[in-house]
């Protein structure tokens, strides 16, 4: 079993777009998961960022819709989240609570306004018990520098799919 799992939630489409393009250029086994909360955060941004804000600084955790895989069939799980608050987002969190992630080999990335603040660090101690292999971060790459992005993107895929085949 040397399956990978690609997971993310994404308002506003940057992480979509990395979790695509990964999956699109890494060999093998590769799934991808889209986390959808069950009452989705609309508005303009202003709403959006107090909504999300408070979902965080609340340590809420947003109901989601159930997923249809296990991530206890896959060896390596890429986790992919928007930075919100400085911190990974909320439906993020609930998902992790709700699927017990343990002994894998882990990447993760965040999609940025550009604060990355402690994402990577808080989601990694989170994962405590799995082996972090690598982490990055984009800056809002759906819309901004969008060659460049994709570049990076596909770079990181290139890197990933060494470890993968370690
Ligand atoms: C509620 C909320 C809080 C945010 N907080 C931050 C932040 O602390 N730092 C930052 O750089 N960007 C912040 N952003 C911007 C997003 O991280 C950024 O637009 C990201 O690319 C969105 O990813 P997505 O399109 O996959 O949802 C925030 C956005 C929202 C909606």
């Amino acid at each position: 079993m040397n399956k990978t799992l690609v997971v993310y939630y994404s308002l506003d489409g940057n992480c979509k777009l990395v979790a695509e393009t990964l999956a699109d250029n890494l060999d093998g086994e590769v799934d991808v998961v889209r986390i959808e909360p069950v009452k989705e955060i609309t508005g303009g941004k202003f709403k959006r960022y107090f909504w999300g804000g408070t979902q965080v600084f609340m340590g809420k955790e947003p109901q989601i819709q159930s997923i249809n895989v296990s991530v206890d069939d896959y060896s390596n799980i890429i986790i992919g989240t928007p930075v919100w608050a400085w911190t990974y987002s909320p439906p993020i969190r609930t998902f992790l609570k709700e699927n017990k992630i343990k002994d894998k080999n882990i990447a993760m990335f965040c999609c940025h306004g550009g604060q990355v603040g402690k994402t990577l660090k808080n989601l990694a101690r989170v994962l405590d018990g799995n082996k972090v292999t690598s982490q990055t971060d984009f800056f809002e790459p759906a819309t901004k520098d969008k060659d460049e992005n994709q570049q990076l993107i596909v770079n990181w895929a290139k890197e990933l799919q060494q470890l993968i085949n370690l």
